[in-house]
């Protein structure tokens, strides 16, 4: 075998999870996969700097057949008629997974992306606990003794799992010599030990596939899929994937994803947070517009750009048979604050609101007391359908002036903006460092998305030379600097735990000092990419107990 894993794992249950046989599937994954993967990565740039220079996208003409041709997906499976409401989160830990698993959402994204830091041992607890779950053998006692077991009355969450995007490598699991693709890892390993369980129990190898940036990237899925099904034999289109609509050059091509993926599609999501950030990193540099997002905290979906995305997405899944899935509410409810829950509840509803009304068929929340709230809306106006495919949207009419007019959401560009920004790059930064890839901080859920918005924002910021609203100063990288020495002192007095601060905060501060320059050379497609080549310096004492953000 020429598979080699870089480091011994001390999860329980690794042996069982790497075994010889399940190597062999994700070396044979990687030999047919990975140099295409590695091409399809590669080319992003250029598209993105012709996107940059230009100041536009279009729908691609090549594929004007796909757009224009009468084709359908695959129908949804039964256990994926009704998605009206979808909890997300890690796999990891345990007690996450149960908690997702009985929160009453229909669906729960089970995440190895924007929620979760891939250290090694994050991505072996990850496929542990979704394997004991798919063999109806998932528990979980708490430090404290609190027993954690996955309800029994048939309303569990059909699990849904989100690998790693295609940019991520895997470093602890060498093929030939090179690292193994994340993705081709996350997906590997779950499916190889679950599929055929699933598929028995009549849910399936079910996925969300993020980040994707063109319908070649979607083709090389299916081929996965493909390639997966015949080697564990199962069925030709027994995996299921909703891909996420979550970059501007995606927006372009949402008929084209469907239909590479078509005997595989179950539909579309808005992920909105990404979204935003691969605008603000496509066009960071462009001249040829105006491309500067105003403050990350007054974009909001009622924009028109961010409605033409949404609207388009509703008609483009519809059209071809396949659900519309709505995006994340960052806003997230504290169980000790009623106040913040109510205020949480209230921006939940509208924004659910709006989505069921446009169309979407279902949506997300972060957090289990959410699933009430989007159920409601959801019921309201659904009624007894399971979903709302058949509302075709055809009088929208989308113009790729429309989905790039980011000029045309109100607010603008302020410091106070930007120490936010900094403060929650960093301190986020340091949260993932600590193996946690979600977290609450100021009452809103950060993830890699949005944390990739905020280090993006002020790169474009400098870069671009704007001018901050309230105190009239322009964005350099001097000011920048002086702002980040500020609030990583303000973290440093919030943290009050130095051991903690130098081992996370400071190696994240240091990563987003460089991220923020406002130069070509420091800027970096992933904050992550960056990111994980700390992991295992700052973890070789152990993996900390991931931490939450206690400010
Ligand atoms: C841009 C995107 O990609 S969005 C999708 C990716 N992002 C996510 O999935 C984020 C998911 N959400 C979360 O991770 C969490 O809700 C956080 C980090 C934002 C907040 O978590 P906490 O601070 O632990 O919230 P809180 O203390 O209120 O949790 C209460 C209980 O609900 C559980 N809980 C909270 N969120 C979730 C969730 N998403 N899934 C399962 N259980 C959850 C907690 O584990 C806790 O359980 P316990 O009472 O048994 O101890
Ligand atoms: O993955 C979802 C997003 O908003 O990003
Ligand atoms: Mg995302």
């Amino acid at each position: 075998m020429s598979i080699t894993l870089t480091r011994t794992s001390q999860h329980p249950r690794s042996a069982e999870i790497l075994s010889d046989e399940a190597l062999a599937f994700i070396e044979e994954l990687h030999h047919r996969f990975a140099g295409r993967r590695d091409e399809l990565v590669a080319a992003r740039e250029d598209r993105r700097k012709e996107a940059s220079a230009t100041g536009t996208l279009t729908f691609p003409p090549e594929t004007a057949q796909v757009r224009d041709g009468d084709w359908q997906v695959a129908p949804a499976p039964a256990a994926l008629q009704d998605r009206r409401v979808e909890i997300t989160g890690p796999a990891s830990p345990a007690k996450m997974a149960i908690n997702a698993l009985n929160s009453g959402a229909k669906v729960w994204l089970a995440d190895l992306e924007d929620a979760s830091t891939p250290t090694w041992e994050n991505v072996l607890d990850a496929v542990a606990n979704l394997s004991d779950a798919a063999h109806g053998t998932l528990a979980f006692t708490s430090a404290e003794g609190k027993e954690y077991s996955v309800r029994q009355d048939g309303k569990t969450a059909v699990v849904v799992v989100r690998p790693r995007g295609w940019h991520l490598p895997e470093e602890h699991v060498l093929v030939d010599g090179a690292e193994a693709v994340g993705a081709l890892v996350d997906f590997g390993l779950h499916f190889f030990h679950n599929a055929a369980a699933l598929t028995a129990s009549g849910q399936g190898p079910f996925y969300y596939l993020p980040k994707m940036e063109h319908y070649l990237e979607a083709r090389l899925w299916n081929e996965v899929f493909t390639f997966a099904q015949e080697y564990v034999g199962i069925p030709h289109g027994t995996v299921r994937a909703t891909m996420l609509i979550e970059t501007i050059p995606a927006a372009f091509q949402m008929e084209e994803f469907l239909y590479e993926l078509r005997d595989h599609a179950s539909g579309l999501n808005a992920g909105r947070w990404d979204y935003l950030f691969s605008i603000v990193k496509t066009f960071r540099d462009s001249t040829a517009g105006d491309f500067v997002l105003p403050d990350r905290g007054a974009v909001s979906m009622t924009a028109p750009f961010m409605r033409a995305y949404t609207e388009l997405l509703v008609k483009s899944c519809h059209r071809r048979g396949a659900f519309a899935m709505g995006g994340m509410a960052a806003v997230i409810p504290d169980r000790k604050h009623p106040d913040v829950t109510a205020a949480a509840f209230a921006k939940v509803t509208d924004d659910k609101t709006r989505e069921a009304n446009d169309g979407f068929d279902g949506s997300w929340v972060a957090h289990p007391d959410l699933v009430p709230v989007c159920q409601e809306v959801f019921d309201s106006v659904l009624g007894s359908k399971p979903n709302q495919v058949d509302r075709l949207r055809e009088e929208v009419q989308v113009s790729p002036e429309q989905l790039l007019d980011v000029a045309s959401a109100d607010g603008g560009v302020t410091e106070s903006g930007l120490r936010m920004n900094l403060y929650v790059a960093v301190a986020y930064t340091a949260v993932w460092l600590s193996g946690n890839g979600a977290v609450a901080i100021h009452n809103l859920m950060e993830d890699a998305a949005t944390a990739e918005i905020s280090r993006t924002q002020i790169w474009q910021q400098v870069n671009q030379a704007v001018a901050a609203r309230d105190t009239g100063n322009v964005i350099t990288a001097e000011l920048v600097q002086s702002v980040l020495a500020e609030e990583v002192e303000r973290l440093r007095g919030e943290v009050n735990d130095p051991e903690r601060f130098a081992r996370f905060y400071e190696p994240a501060a240091a990563l987003i000092g460089r991220l923020v320059s406002g130069r070509a050379e420091d800027y970096e497609d992933f904050l992550t990419l960056s990111a994980y080549r700390l992991l295992d310096q700052v973890n070789s004492l152990g993996q900390a107990s991931p931490g939450a953000h206690t400010a």
